[in-house]
């Protein structure tokens, strides 16, 4: 584990994993930006930290080391000079700030906090017009004298960060290494600026190899990224993740970086763009050996790739297997059978209710032991009656976000199973 990233399953017992918890980020979110920041409603800061608090503290009562990704990323900043200078620059560029007046106030404005880790939680948070002293008219460019109002009126001058607690997207740690991802929207893509950083300085984390870039063309997000054992994944292609970053990772992962990564099969699962199905985890999330929660949605059968390595150099087969998911993960996995267990049970209306928060999205700790969400009765009560060990997380406010206990977490080490 020379660069502590360890992760060769989704159930294998949780050592280590990265959190967010949500901050003044949500307290820069208005209604007419909900849609723009992927949001669905405006969160109860005080409660939502109260939630992520008690979802930080299950995982340490069952010996899980919590990282929180602002701590990581202060550390990484703070531990190679020129870094923060460099990620002030690079989180500027992306920052969607008009006119060099503008930059340069905000420029020294966060130059002036001290603290690295609040400097790092300004930077998620975005900035309000009213923070800033903006030069008077001076400048000669009409971009500093229009400045962001062209975009339609707003008091933001740097849009907040709402989703960062969804740290299960913006990078995935796949073995020793990690998929940095490209995000599908402008707005969650500069989430991808903290892995980055992360990964590039941080004494505990800077030699993990990149099976994917955030320059890379196509776009991706973790939510899509199963690991299913040490040498295969499951992956969506969805509303984030598209086909041709399949392709991309398959050929760094069996041949690029083939040296270092343990992947040599990757199943593609074709799933509808949807909000509902935004990524593979609110589809299915594995919760034991032989067991998944599912979205009643996905049954039927499915456009599934398999892909694998050719015997030339680059050279990647792809096998196309229309299945259903039952059989796809059966042959996947090499097991005679997989149980699939439907969020909602039979009912529908439970179903869509439960789905739409999450019911499927659970983040497993160890075999048949699994974080979920505490509204979703009906799931809750399926899943214990399955014999399943359910660690629950109190969730009025965290769900407004659209994400479960998988998205709020991205495991950096698991033991082998
Ligand atoms: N892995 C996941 N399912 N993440 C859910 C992310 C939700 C977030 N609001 C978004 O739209 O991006």
């Amino acid at each position: 584990m020379a660069n502590g990233l360890y992760v060769h399953s989704e159930i294998g017992p949780l050592k280590k994993v990265l959190l967010h918890r949500p901050g003044e980020e949500l307290l820069n979110l208005t209604p007419d930006d909900l849609e723009r920041l992927l949001f669905d409603d405006i969160p109860f800061l005080e409660v939502a930290q109260a939630e992520h608090d008690r979802f930080a503290e299950i995982l340490r009562e069952q010996g899980v080391e919590v990282l929180y990704l602002e701590k990581l990323t202060a550390e990484a900043l703070d531990a190679v000079p020129g870094a923060r200078e460099e990620f002030t620059n690079q989180w500027l560029d992306e920052s969607g700030l008009k006119g060099k007046a503008a930059r340069a106030a905000v420029k020294e404005y966060m130059d002036s906090i001290k603290d690295t880790k609040t400097f790092v939680d300004k930077t998620i948070a975005g900035l309000r017009k009213e923070e800033i002293d903006l030069p008077a008219n001076s400048s000669s460019l009409l971009a500093d004298l229009v400045g962001s109002d062209q975009d339609g009126e707003t008091d933001l001058l740097i849009d907040p960060m709402p989703n960062t607690y969804f740290t299960r997207d913006p990078f995935a740690v796949v073995g020793k290494g990690v998929n940095l991802n490209r995000m599908f929207s402008v707005t969650r893509n500069r989430e991808t600026l903290y892995g980055k950083f992360i990964f590039k300085y941080h004494p505990d984390y800077k030699d993990a190899p990149l099976w994917y870039r955030r320059d890379s063309a196509y776009h991706t997000e973790g939510g899509d990224v199963l690991n299913l054992n040490a040498h295969t994944l499951a992956i969506g292609i969805s509303q984030r993740t598209q086909a041709g970053a399949i392709d991309q990772l398959a050929q760094n992962m069996f041949w690029e970086k083939g040296d270092q990564c343990e992947i040599d099969t990757i199943y593609a699962f074709n799933i509808p763009v949807s909000r509902a199905f935004m990524h593979l985890d609110t589809v299915f999330t594995q919760i034991d050996v032989d067991k998944f929660t599912i979205h009643p949605g996905i049954m039927g059968t499915l456009q599934v790739f398999k892909l694998t390595k050719g015997a030339q150099q680059g050279e990647v087969k792809i096998e196309e297997m229309n299945d259903t998911l039952e059989h796809v993960l059966e042959k996947a996995l090499g097991l005679d059978q997989v149980k699939l267990i439907k969020c909602g049970g039979g009912d529908p209306v439970a179903a869509a209710r439960e789905q739409w928060n999450d019911g499927s999205n659970t983040l497993c700790v160890a075999p048949g032991k699994i974080c979920v969400y505490q509204r979703n009765s009906v799931t809750n009560d399926v899943l214990y009656k399955e014999g399943l060990d359910l660690l629950v997380v109190p969730s009025a406010e965290l769900s407004r976000g659209r994400g479960g206990p998988r998205c709020m977490s991205m495991p950096f080490a698991r033991e082998d199973l």
